[in-house]
Protein backbone atom coordinates (compact mmCIF):
# COMPACT_ATOMS: atom_id res chain seq x y z
CA UNK A 1 0.00 0.00 0.00
CA UNK A 2 2.75 2.82 0.36
CA UNK A 3 4.84 1.30 -2.38
CA UNK A 4 1.65 2.16 -4.53
CA UNK A 5 1.61 5.63 -2.01
CA UNK A 6 5.16 6.08 -2.95
CA UNK A 7 4.61 6.00 -6.66
CA UNK A 8 1.96 7.69 -7.01
CA UNK A 9 3.20 10.96 -4.84
CA UNK A 10 6.42 10.91 -6.68
CA UNK A 11 4.72 10.81 -9.97
CA UNK A 12 2.94 13.59 -8.73
CA UNK A 13 5.48 15.50 -7.12
CA UNK A 14 7.08 15.08 -10.97
CA UNK A 15 4.18 16.87 -12.45
CA UNK A 16 2.83 13.31 -14.20
CA UNK A 17 1.75 13.36 -17.42
CA UNK A 18 -0.96 16.03 -17.83
CA UNK A 19 -1.76 14.92 -21.34
CA UNK A 20 -2.81 11.62 -20.51
CA UNK A 21 -5.37 12.82 -18.41
CA UNK A 22 -4.27 10.58 -15.70
CA UNK A 23 -3.89 12.86 -12.92
CA UNK A 24 -7.62 14.44 -12.73
CA UNK A 25 -8.81 10.78 -12.58
CA UNK A 26 -6.01 9.45 -9.69
CA UNK A 27 -6.06 12.39 -7.28
CA UNK A 28 -9.16 10.98 -5.74
CA UNK A 29 -7.74 7.75 -5.23
CA UNK A 30 -4.41 9.26 -4.39
CA UNK A 31 -6.36 11.33 -1.40
CA UNK A 32 -8.32 8.19 0.14
CA UNK A 33 -4.82 6.09 -0.10
CA UNK A 34 -2.83 9.28 1.87
CA UNK A 35 -5.75 9.44 4.53
CA UNK A 36 -5.46 5.62 4.98
CA UNK A 37 -2.15 5.36 5.43
CA UNK A 38 -2.13 8.29 8.06
CA UNK A 39 -5.25 6.71 9.88
CA UNK A 40 -3.48 3.51 9.85
CA UNK A 41 -0.17 5.19 11.16
CA UNK A 42 -2.15 7.10 13.85
CA UNK A 43 -3.72 3.95 15.21
CA UNK A 44 -0.20 2.28 15.19
CA UNK A 45 0.96 4.79 17.16
CA UNK A 46 -1.67 5.00 19.32
CA UNK A 47 -1.71 2.76 22.94
CA UNK A 48 -4.26 0.69 22.83
CA UNK A 49 -6.88 1.52 25.53
CA UNK A 50 -7.03 -0.23 28.11
CA UNK A 51 -9.86 -2.42 29.11
CA UNK A 52 -12.80 -1.49 32.18
CA UNK A 53 -12.34 -3.46 34.83
CA UNK A 54 -13.89 -6.83 34.90
CA UNK A 55 -17.25 -6.97 37.34
CA UNK A 56 -20.76 -8.63 37.38
CA UNK A 57 -23.04 -8.05 34.62
CA UNK A 58 -26.70 -6.98 35.66
CA UNK A 59 -29.38 -6.95 33.86
CA UNK A 60 -30.18 -4.56 31.02
CA UNK A 61 -30.94 -0.64 31.94
CA UNK A 62 -30.98 -1.09 36.12
CA UNK A 63 -27.66 -2.90 35.76
CA UNK A 64 -26.51 -4.35 39.27
CA UNK A 65 -28.64 -2.54 41.43
CA UNK A 66 -31.67 -4.97 42.16
CA UNK A 67 -28.65 -7.40 43.86
CA UNK A 68 -26.65 -4.51 44.92
CA UNK A 69 -29.35 -4.79 48.71
CA UNK A 70 -29.27 -1.60 50.27
CA UNK A 71 -28.26 -2.35 53.85
CA UNK A 72 -24.84 -4.10 53.89
CA UNK A 73 -22.55 -2.21 51.23
CA UNK A 74 -19.48 -3.09 52.28
CA UNK A 75 -20.19 -6.42 52.35
CA UNK A 76 -21.16 -6.96 49.02
CA UNK A 77 -18.28 -4.78 48.13
CA UNK A 78 -15.97 -7.69 49.50
CA UNK A 79 -17.87 -10.62 48.63
CA UNK A 80 -17.62 -9.38 44.66
CA UNK A 81 -13.72 -8.65 45.43
CA UNK A 82 -13.45 -12.43 46.02
CA UNK A 83 -15.12 -13.17 42.69
CA UNK A 84 -13.84 -10.36 40.54
CA UNK A 85 -10.30 -9.41 42.27
CA UNK A 86 -9.33 -5.99 44.05
CA UNK A 87 -10.23 -3.57 41.10
CA UNK A 88 -14.12 -4.02 39.41
CA UNK A 89 -16.96 -2.75 38.20
CA UNK A 90 -20.73 -2.93 38.19
CA UNK A 91 -23.23 -0.42 36.34
CA UNK A 92 -26.03 1.41 38.52
CA UNK A 93 -28.29 2.49 36.07
CA UNK A 94 -26.09 4.20 33.39
CA UNK A 95 -23.39 4.78 36.21
CA UNK A 96 -19.94 2.85 36.49
CA UNK A 97 -19.09 2.16 39.72
CA UNK A 98 -15.83 1.00 40.47
CA UNK A 99 -14.73 -0.59 43.66
CA UNK A 100 -10.92 -0.98 44.67
CA UNK A 101 -9.65 -3.40 47.66
CA UNK A 102 -5.94 -3.72 47.59
CA UNK A 103 -3.71 -1.17 49.21
CA UNK A 104 -1.35 -0.91 45.86
CA UNK A 105 -4.42 0.45 43.78
CA UNK A 106 -5.52 2.65 46.58
CA UNK A 107 -1.88 4.46 46.34
CA UNK A 108 -2.34 4.42 42.65
CA UNK A 109 -5.82 6.32 43.10
CA UNK A 110 -5.08 8.51 46.09
CA UNK A 111 -1.71 9.43 45.29
CA UNK A 112 -0.58 9.00 41.89
CA UNK A 113 -3.88 10.42 40.60
CA UNK A 114 -4.33 12.11 43.48
CA UNK A 115 -6.16 15.35 41.86
CA UNK A 116 -8.06 13.71 39.06
CA UNK A 117 -9.26 11.69 42.25
CA UNK A 118 -9.85 14.05 44.88
CA UNK A 119 -13.02 14.88 43.28
CA UNK A 120 -16.57 14.39 45.12
CA UNK A 121 -19.74 13.60 43.43
CA UNK A 122 -22.77 14.72 45.88
CA UNK A 123 -25.80 12.20 45.40
CA UNK A 124 -29.01 14.20 46.40
CA UNK A 125 -28.63 13.60 49.67
CA UNK A 126 -25.81 14.96 50.38
CA UNK A 127 -26.49 18.10 48.21
CA UNK A 128 -29.46 18.85 50.53
CA UNK A 129 -28.03 18.40 54.36
CA UNK A 130 -25.23 20.04 52.66
CA UNK A 131 -27.08 22.63 51.60
CA UNK A 132 -26.00 22.78 48.45
CA UNK A 133 -22.98 20.59 48.67
CA UNK A 134 -21.84 23.73 50.11
CA UNK A 135 -19.74 21.68 52.59
CA UNK A 136 -16.00 20.67 52.67
CA UNK A 137 -16.85 16.87 52.57
CA UNK A 138 -18.63 16.71 49.49
CA UNK A 139 -17.80 20.40 47.49
CA UNK A 140 -16.12 19.87 43.95
CA UNK A 141 -12.10 19.68 44.71
CA UNK A 142 -12.03 22.06 41.89
CA UNK A 143 -14.60 24.38 43.57
CA UNK A 144 -12.53 27.61 44.00
CA UNK A 145 -14.21 27.33 47.30
CA UNK A 146 -13.30 24.28 48.91
CA UNK A 147 -9.41 24.93 49.54
CA UNK A 148 -10.63 27.68 51.32
CA UNK A 149 -13.44 26.22 53.35
CA UNK A 150 -11.16 23.02 54.13
CA UNK A 151 -7.67 25.45 55.18
CA UNK A 152 -10.62 27.42 57.39
CA UNK A 153 -11.57 24.17 59.52
CA UNK A 154 -8.16 22.39 59.56
CA UNK A 155 -5.73 24.87 60.10
CA UNK A 156 -7.72 27.71 61.60
CA UNK A 157 -10.35 25.50 63.80
CA UNK A 158 -8.15 22.19 64.51
CA UNK A 159 -4.34 23.37 64.03
CA UNK A 160 -2.21 22.04 67.00
CA UNK A 161 -1.99 25.52 68.57
CA UNK A 162 -5.54 25.82 68.79
CA UNK A 163 -6.17 22.48 70.20
CA UNK A 164 -3.73 23.19 72.58
CA UNK A 165 -5.71 26.80 73.63
CA UNK A 166 -9.08 24.73 74.04
CA UNK A 167 -7.40 21.89 76.46
CA UNK A 168 -9.17 23.04 79.26
CA UNK A 169 -12.42 22.83 77.59
CA UNK A 170 -11.60 19.71 76.54
CA UNK A 171 -10.92 18.71 79.92
CA UNK A 172 -13.90 20.44 81.87
CA UNK A 173 -16.16 18.31 78.96
CA UNK A 174 -14.52 15.45 79.90
CA UNK A 175 -14.94 16.09 83.90
CA UNK A 176 -18.73 16.48 83.01
CA UNK A 177 -19.04 13.24 81.44
CA UNK A 178 -16.92 11.62 84.67
CA UNK A 179 -19.34 13.47 86.96
CA UNK A 180 -22.52 12.02 84.74
CA UNK A 181 -21.69 9.04 85.00
CA UNK A 182 -21.08 9.17 89.07
CA UNK A 183 -24.24 10.42 89.42
CA UNK A 184 -25.61 7.14 87.89
CA UNK A 185 -23.70 4.55 88.98
CA UNK A 186 -25.30 1.10 88.95
CA UNK A 187 -27.69 2.56 86.23
CA UNK A 188 -27.99 1.09 82.65
CA UNK A 189 -25.48 3.75 80.55
CA UNK A 190 -25.56 4.04 76.86
CA UNK A 191 -21.90 4.27 76.16
CA UNK A 192 -22.17 5.84 72.48
CA UNK A 193 -24.50 8.34 73.68
CA UNK A 194 -22.33 8.91 76.69
CA UNK A 195 -19.51 9.66 74.50
CA UNK A 196 -21.81 11.62 71.82
CA UNK A 197 -23.33 13.67 74.27
CA UNK A 198 -19.35 14.94 75.65
CA UNK A 199 -18.17 15.22 71.86
CA UNK A 200 -21.94 17.32 70.64
CA UNK A 201 -21.14 19.75 74.00
CA UNK A 202 -16.76 19.85 73.23
CA UNK A 203 -17.65 20.73 69.36
CA UNK A 204 -20.62 22.67 69.67
CA UNK A 205 -18.23 25.07 72.36
CA UNK A 206 -15.30 25.24 69.77
CA UNK A 207 -17.87 26.17 67.30
CA UNK A 208 -20.37 28.40 69.10
CA UNK A 209 -19.25 28.78 72.58
CA UNK A 210 -21.87 28.44 75.18
CA UNK A 211 -24.56 29.59 73.51
CA UNK A 212 -27.06 26.73 73.78
CA UNK A 213 -27.27 26.33 77.68
CA UNK A 214 -29.17 24.56 79.97
CA UNK A 215 -32.43 22.51 78.96
CA UNK A 216 -32.09 23.53 75.47
CA UNK A 217 -28.44 22.14 75.28
CA UNK A 218 -30.12 18.76 76.31
CA UNK A 219 -32.82 19.05 74.05
CA UNK A 220 -30.13 19.52 71.39
CA UNK A 221 -28.03 16.90 72.44
CA UNK A 222 -30.66 14.31 72.26
CA UNK A 223 -32.26 15.32 69.08
CA UNK A 224 -28.98 15.33 67.70
CA UNK A 225 -28.04 11.94 68.16
CA UNK A 226 -31.22 10.73 66.58
CA UNK A 227 -31.20 13.10 63.90
CA UNK A 228 -27.39 11.88 62.47
CA UNK A 229 -28.03 8.68 62.84
CA UNK A 230 -30.71 8.85 60.16
CA UNK A 231 -28.52 11.28 58.24
CA UNK A 232 -25.48 8.66 57.85
CA UNK A 233 -27.95 5.98 57.28
CA UNK A 234 -29.28 8.37 54.04
CA UNK A 235 -25.95 9.32 53.12
CA UNK A 236 -24.86 5.57 52.62
CA UNK A 237 -28.11 4.27 51.21
CA UNK A 238 -27.65 3.99 47.27
CA UNK A 239 -30.26 6.10 46.23
CA UNK A 240 -32.30 4.99 42.94
CA UNK A 241 -32.51 8.81 42.15
CA UNK A 242 -29.06 9.70 42.04
CA UNK A 243 -28.70 6.44 39.55
CA UNK A 244 -32.06 7.46 37.30
CA UNK A 245 -32.82 10.87 37.35
CA UNK A 246 -35.39 10.88 35.18
CA UNK A 247 -37.48 8.99 37.85
CA UNK A 248 -35.45 11.15 40.74
CA UNK A 249 -39.36 13.14 41.07
CA UNK A 250 -40.82 9.34 42.25
CA UNK A 251 -38.13 9.43 44.80
CA UNK A 252 -38.89 5.71 45.53
CA UNK A 253 -37.04 5.55 48.61
CA UNK A 254 -38.13 8.19 50.41
CA UNK A 255 -34.24 9.71 50.87
CA UNK A 256 -35.02 12.80 49.13
CA UNK A 257 -38.21 13.51 51.19
CA UNK A 258 -36.03 12.32 54.56
CA UNK A 259 -33.33 14.67 54.18
CA UNK A 260 -35.64 17.69 53.78
CA UNK A 261 -37.28 17.19 57.11
CA UNK A 262 -34.36 17.05 58.63
CA UNK A 263 -32.52 19.56 56.88
CA UNK A 264 -35.60 22.15 57.95
CA UNK A 265 -35.00 21.56 61.39
CA UNK A 266 -31.16 21.34 61.29
CA UNK A 267 -31.60 24.70 59.07
CA UNK A 268 -34.13 26.37 61.88
CA UNK A 269 -31.10 25.38 64.67
CA UNK A 270 -28.61 26.85 62.52
CA UNK A 271 -30.56 29.92 61.80
CA UNK A 272 -31.38 30.33 65.57
CA UNK A 273 -27.88 30.31 66.69
CA UNK A 274 -26.82 32.54 64.20
CA UNK A 275 -29.36 35.25 64.93
CA UNK A 276 -28.06 34.96 68.58
CA UNK A 277 -24.74 35.48 67.65
CA UNK A 278 -25.83 38.39 65.24
CA UNK A 279 -27.51 40.47 67.99
CA UNK A 280 -24.77 40.16 70.24
CA UNK A 281 -22.45 41.10 67.62
CA UNK A 282 -22.22 44.95 69.26
CA UNK A 283 -21.26 43.90 72.43
CA UNK A 284 -18.19 41.29 73.94
CA UNK A 285 -16.42 39.80 70.57
CA UNK A 286 -16.51 36.07 70.31
CA UNK A 287 -13.52 33.87 69.05
CA UNK A 288 -15.31 30.83 68.21
CA UNK A 289 -15.34 29.17 64.65
CA UNK A 290 -19.19 30.85 64.37
CA UNK A 291 -17.40 34.43 64.55
CA UNK A 292 -14.52 33.32 62.63
CA UNK A 293 -17.48 32.26 59.90
CA UNK A 294 -19.71 35.33 60.30
CA UNK A 295 -17.07 37.75 60.07
CA UNK A 296 -15.50 36.50 56.91
CA UNK A 297 -19.52 36.62 55.51
CA UNK A 298 -19.54 40.76 56.17
CA UNK A 299 -16.25 40.98 53.88
CA UNK A 300 -18.96 40.22 51.12
CA UNK A 301 -16.21 41.95 48.72
CA UNK A 302 -13.17 39.83 49.87
CA UNK A 303 -12.10 36.87 47.72
CA UNK A 304 -12.45 34.88 50.96
CA UNK A 305 -16.15 35.63 51.60
CA UNK A 306 -17.99 32.98 52.57
CA UNK A 307 -22.45 32.61 51.61
CA UNK A 308 -24.47 31.50 54.43
CA UNK A 309 -24.94 28.31 52.89
CA UNK A 310 -20.95 28.28 53.08
CA UNK A 311 -21.25 28.89 56.36
CA UNK A 312 -24.15 26.15 57.06
CA UNK A 313 -22.10 23.28 55.05
CA UNK A 314 -19.43 23.91 56.87
CA UNK A 315 -21.03 23.72 60.55
CA UNK A 316 -23.34 20.57 59.16
CA UNK A 317 -19.55 19.33 58.31
CA UNK A 318 -17.93 19.74 61.72
CA UNK A 319 -21.13 18.94 64.03
CA UNK A 320 -21.83 15.73 62.09
CA UNK A 321 -17.98 14.39 61.18
CA UNK A 322 -17.00 15.46 64.35
CA UNK A 323 -18.95 13.76 66.84
CA UNK A 324 -20.49 10.20 65.37
CA UNK A 325 -16.69 9.11 64.32
CA UNK A 326 -15.45 9.56 67.81
CA UNK A 327 -18.19 8.85 69.57
CA UNK A 328 -18.43 5.08 67.27
CA UNK A 329 -15.22 4.56 67.81
CA UNK A 330 -15.48 5.12 71.65
CA UNK A 331 -18.31 2.48 71.57
CA UNK A 332 -16.71 0.04 69.61
CA UNK A 333 -13.01 -0.03 71.14
CA UNK A 334 -15.47 -0.48 74.53
CA UNK A 335 -17.29 -3.48 73.41
CA UNK A 336 -14.07 -5.36 71.90
CA UNK A 337 -12.64 -4.79 75.76
CA UNK A 338 -15.87 -5.94 77.62
CA UNK A 339 -15.43 -8.90 74.84
CA UNK A 340 -11.94 -9.31 75.78
CA UNK A 341 -11.63 -9.52 79.69
CA UNK A 342 -7.85 -10.24 79.40
CA UNK A 343 -7.34 -7.24 77.22
CA UNK A 344 -9.04 -5.05 79.36
CA UNK A 345 -7.01 -6.21 82.77
CA UNK A 346 -4.26 -4.84 80.72
CA UNK A 347 -5.53 -1.65 80.33
CA UNK A 348 -6.43 -0.97 83.91
CA UNK A 349 -3.12 -2.58 84.90
CA UNK A 350 -1.50 0.40 82.65
CA UNK A 351 -4.12 3.04 83.66
CA UNK A 352 -2.78 2.56 87.65
CA UNK A 353 0.52 2.61 86.89
CA UNK A 354 0.47 5.24 84.51
CA UNK A 355 -2.12 7.66 86.31
CA UNK A 356 -2.36 6.17 90.12
CA UNK A 357 -5.60 5.05 91.72
CA UNK A 358 -5.88 8.31 93.38
CA UNK A 359 -5.83 10.55 90.23
CA UNK A 360 -7.96 11.67 87.42
CA UNK A 361 -6.80 11.58 83.91
CA UNK A 362 -5.09 14.31 82.49
CA UNK A 363 -4.24 14.84 78.50
CA UNK A 364 -0.25 14.61 79.11
CA UNK A 365 -0.96 11.26 80.24
CA UNK A 366 -2.22 9.95 77.36
CA UNK A 367 0.68 9.06 75.37
CA UNK A 368 2.59 7.11 78.18
CA UNK A 369 -0.68 5.35 77.54
CA UNK A 370 0.82 3.00 75.16
CA UNK A 371 -1.45 -0.38 75.42
CA UNK A 372 -4.58 1.64 75.38
CA UNK A 373 -2.87 3.29 72.25
CA UNK A 374 -2.50 0.10 70.71
CA UNK A 375 -6.17 -0.83 71.89
CA UNK A 376 -7.46 1.97 69.70
CA UNK A 377 -5.29 0.91 67.30
CA UNK A 378 -6.34 -2.39 66.69
CA UNK A 379 -10.05 -0.82 66.96
CA UNK A 380 -9.95 1.09 63.93
CA UNK A 381 -9.48 -1.66 61.32
CA UNK A 382 -12.05 -3.98 62.73
CA UNK A 383 -14.47 -1.44 63.29
CA UNK A 384 -13.23 1.90 60.50
CA UNK A 385 -16.18 4.28 61.01
CA UNK A 386 -16.38 4.99 57.18
CA UNK A 387 -15.75 1.16 55.91
CA UNK A 388 -16.04 2.86 52.19
CA UNK A 389 -14.85 5.88 52.92
CA UNK A 390 -16.13 8.90 51.33
CA UNK A 391 -16.89 7.86 47.71
CA UNK A 392 -14.75 9.60 44.94
CA UNK A 393 -15.30 10.51 41.51
CA UNK A 394 -12.63 10.28 38.05
CA UNK A 395 -12.16 13.86 36.96
CA UNK A 396 -10.68 12.28 33.81
CA UNK A 397 -10.30 9.29 32.14
CA UNK A 398 -7.45 7.06 33.78
CA UNK A 399 -5.93 3.51 33.85
CA UNK A 400 -5.74 1.72 37.43
CA UNK A 401 -4.31 -1.38 37.84
CA UNK A 402 -4.47 -1.96 33.71
CA UNK A 403 -7.96 -0.76 34.11
CA UNK A 404 -9.48 2.61 32.42
CA UNK A 405 -12.06 4.15 35.11
CA UNK A 406 -13.67 6.62 32.37
CA UNK A 407 -14.04 10.02 33.56
CA UNK A 408 -17.43 10.59 36.10
CA UNK A 409 -16.89 6.96 37.49
CA UNK A 410 -17.44 6.87 41.42
CA UNK A 411 -14.77 5.13 42.93
CA UNK A 412 -15.15 3.51 46.36
CA UNK A 413 -12.14 2.36 48.41
CA UNK A 414 -13.17 -0.51 50.10
CA UNK A 415 -11.03 -0.10 53.43
CA UNK A 416 -12.88 -2.92 55.36
CA UNK A 417 -12.03 -5.52 53.33
CA UNK A 418 -8.59 -4.38 53.29
CA UNK A 419 -8.48 -3.98 56.67
CA UNK A 420 -9.78 -7.46 57.12
CA UNK A 421 -7.74 -9.07 54.47
CA UNK A 422 -5.44 -12.14 55.66
CA UNK A 423 -2.57 -11.83 52.69
CA UNK A 424 -2.29 -8.23 54.71
CA UNK A 425 -2.98 -9.10 58.00
CA UNK A 426 -1.92 -11.51 60.36
CA UNK A 427 -5.44 -12.96 61.95
CA UNK A 428 -6.70 -10.17 60.94
CA UNK A 429 -10.52 -10.95 63.00
CA UNK A 430 -8.80 -11.76 65.92
CA UNK A 431 -8.45 -8.49 68.48
CA UNK A 432 -4.66 -8.72 69.11
CA UNK A 433 -3.44 -4.88 70.77
CA UNK A 434 -0.20 -6.34 71.13
CA UNK A 435 0.78 -5.97 67.04
CA UNK A 436 0.79 -2.19 67.54
CA UNK A 437 2.52 -2.45 70.77
CA UNK A 438 5.13 -4.92 69.19
CA UNK A 439 5.93 -2.54 66.08
CA UNK A 440 4.55 0.88 67.44
CA UNK A 441 6.08 2.79 64.15
CA UNK A 442 5.10 -0.10 61.58
CA UNK A 443 1.47 0.96 61.18
CA UNK A 444 0.72 4.83 60.83
CA UNK A 445 -2.83 5.89 60.47
CA UNK A 446 -2.27 9.23 58.88
CA UNK A 447 -2.49 8.22 55.64
CA UNK A 448 0.95 7.01 54.40
CA UNK A 449 0.34 3.54 54.69
CA UNK A 450 -2.62 2.19 52.20
CA UNK A 451 -3.09 -1.12 54.20
CA UNK A 452 -4.48 0.94 57.09
CA UNK A 453 -6.83 3.86 56.53
CA UNK A 454 -9.06 4.87 58.98
CA UNK A 455 -9.05 8.24 58.20
CA UNK A 456 -8.42 8.47 54.53
CA UNK A 457 -5.72 9.56 52.68
CA UNK A 458 -3.94 12.44 50.65
CA UNK A 459 -6.00 15.18 49.56
CA UNK A 460 -8.94 14.20 50.97
CA UNK A 461 -8.21 12.60 54.13
CA UNK A 462 -9.75 13.21 57.40
CA UNK A 463 -8.92 17.15 58.73
CA UNK A 464 -10.00 16.50 62.28
CA UNK A 465 -7.43 13.08 62.73
CA UNK A 466 -5.49 15.07 65.87
CA UNK A 467 -9.14 16.39 67.58
CA UNK A 468 -10.08 12.71 67.04
CA UNK A 469 -7.55 11.03 68.19
CA UNK A 470 -7.13 13.42 71.30
CA UNK A 471 -11.09 13.03 72.10
CA UNK A 472 -11.04 9.33 71.50
CA UNK A 473 -7.91 8.37 73.99
CA UNK A 474 -8.68 10.99 76.61
CA UNK A 475 -12.60 10.02 77.03
CA UNK A 476 -11.78 5.83 76.86
CA UNK A 477 -8.81 6.40 79.39
CA UNK A 478 -11.09 8.54 81.41
CA UNK A 479 -14.11 6.42 81.22
CA UNK A 480 -11.65 2.76 81.87
CA UNK A 481 -9.69 5.09 84.70
CA UNK A 482 -12.97 5.97 86.88
CA UNK A 483 -15.25 2.81 86.78
CA UNK A 484 -15.33 -0.48 86.56
CA UNK A 485 -17.93 -1.68 84.28
CA UNK A 486 -20.37 -4.63 83.99
CA UNK A 487 -22.51 -5.78 81.16
CA UNK A 488 -26.18 -6.67 82.25
CA UNK A 489 -26.92 -9.90 83.77
CA UNK A 490 -27.20 -12.58 80.63
CA UNK A 491 -25.92 -10.16 78.05
CA UNK A 492 -23.37 -10.66 75.79
CA UNK A 493 -21.49 -8.12 73.27
CA UNK A 494 -22.87 -7.80 70.37
CA UNK A 495 -20.49 -6.67 67.52
CA UNK A 496 -22.61 -6.14 64.29
CA UNK A 497 -22.46 -2.65 62.88
CA UNK A 498 -25.10 -0.52 61.38
CA UNK A 499 -24.28 0.32 57.57
CA UNK A 500 -24.32 4.15 56.91
CA UNK A 501 -21.48 5.90 55.50
CA UNK A 502 -20.87 6.38 59.46
CA UNK A 503 -21.10 2.96 60.70
CA UNK A 504 -21.91 2.47 63.87
CA UNK A 505 -23.06 -0.53 65.87
CA UNK A 506 -26.44 -2.17 65.40
CA UNK A 507 -27.17 -2.52 69.23
CA UNK A 508 -26.03 0.12 71.32
CA UNK A 509 -23.72 -1.08 74.03
CA UNK A 510 -25.50 -0.67 77.64
CA UNK A 511 -22.96 -1.27 80.64
CA UNK A 512 -23.35 -0.97 84.43
CA UNK A 513 -20.72 1.57 85.93
CA UNK A 514 -19.15 1.45 89.58
CA UNK A 515 -16.67 3.82 90.69
CA UNK A 516 -12.95 2.60 90.92
CA UNK A 517 -11.47 5.15 91.75
CA UNK A 518 -10.71 5.15 95.85
CA UNK A 519 -11.04 9.01 96.53
CA UNK A 520 -14.84 9.54 95.99
CA UNK A 521 -13.81 13.19 95.99
CA UNK A 522 -12.39 13.15 92.50
CA UNK A 523 -15.55 12.98 91.07
CA UNK A 524 -16.96 16.11 92.21
CA UNK A 525 -14.88 18.47 90.30
CA UNK A 526 -17.87 18.56 87.87
CA UNK A 527 -17.75 21.97 86.20
C1 LIG B 1 -12.15 9.03 65.35
C2 LIG B 1 -12.55 10.09 64.69
C3 LIG B 1 -12.65 10.23 63.19
C4 LIG B 1 -12.53 9.30 62.20
C5 LIG B 1 -12.24 7.80 62.34
C6 LIG B 1 -12.70 10.00 60.93
C7 LIG B 1 -12.61 9.40 59.69
C8 LIG B 1 -12.77 10.06 58.48
C9 LIG B 1 -12.66 9.44 57.19
C10 LIG B 1 -12.33 7.97 56.94
C11 LIG B 1 -12.90 10.40 56.25
C12 LIG B 1 -12.95 10.21 54.71
C13 LIG B 1 -11.59 10.40 54.11
C14 LIG B 1 -11.56 10.07 52.62
O1 LIG B 1 -12.60 10.07 51.98
O2 LIG B 1 -10.45 9.80 52.13
C15 LIG B 1 -13.17 11.63 56.94
C16 LIG B 1 -13.46 12.83 56.31
C17 LIG B 1 -13.75 13.98 56.99
N1 LIG B 1 -13.72 14.19 58.37
FE1 LIG B 1 -13.23 12.79 59.77
N2 LIG B 1 -12.95 11.32 61.18
C18 LIG B 1 -12.90 11.52 62.54
C19 LIG B 1 -13.07 12.72 63.21
C20 LIG B 1 -13.34 13.93 62.61
C21 LIG B 1 -13.46 15.20 63.31
C22 LIG B 1 -13.28 15.38 64.82
C23 LIG B 1 -13.78 16.15 62.36
C24 LIG B 1 -14.03 17.63 62.52
C25 LIG B 1 -14.27 18.28 63.59
C26 LIG B 1 -13.83 15.48 61.07
C27 LIG B 1 -14.15 16.09 59.87
C28 LIG B 1 -14.08 15.48 58.63
C29 LIG B 1 -14.36 16.16 57.37
C30 LIG B 1 -14.80 17.61 57.20
C31 LIG B 1 -14.14 15.23 56.34
C32 LIG B 1 -14.27 15.45 54.83
C33 LIG B 1 -12.90 15.83 54.25
C34 LIG B 1 -12.89 16.12 52.75
O3 LIG B 1 -13.68 15.54 52.01
O4 LIG B 1 -12.05 16.91 52.32
N3 LIG B 1 -13.56 14.14 61.26
N4 LIG B 1 -13.08 11.41 58.31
Amino acid sequence: MFQTAYSLLSWLLNGGNQKDGFLPAAFPFLVAMLGLSLWYLFLKARKPMAPLPPGPLGLPIVGYLPFLGFDNLHLVFTELAGVYGPIYKLWLGNKLIVVISSPSLVKEVVRDHDIAFSERESPIAAQIITFGSNDIAFDSYSSPSWKHKRKILASDMLSNANLNACYDLRREKVMEMVGDVYENVGMLTDVGELAFRTLTSLIGNMVWGGEIQGEQRTIVESQFKKIFAEIVVFLGKPNISDFFPSIAWFDIQGIERGMKKIRQSFNEFLDSVIEERMKKETGEQKSDVLQMLLDLHKNQDSPSSLTMNQIKGILVNIVVAGTDTTSGSTEWAMSELMQHPEIMEKVKKELNDVIGVNNTVEEFHLPNLRYLNAVIKETFPLHPVLPLLVPRCSARSLTVGGYTIPKDSRVFLNTWSIHRDPNIWDNPMEFQPERFLNEPGKLDFRGNDFRYLPFGSERRKCPGINLGEKMLSFILASLLHSFEWKLPQDEKVDLSGKFGIIMGKKNPLHLIPTPRLTNLELYKRKS
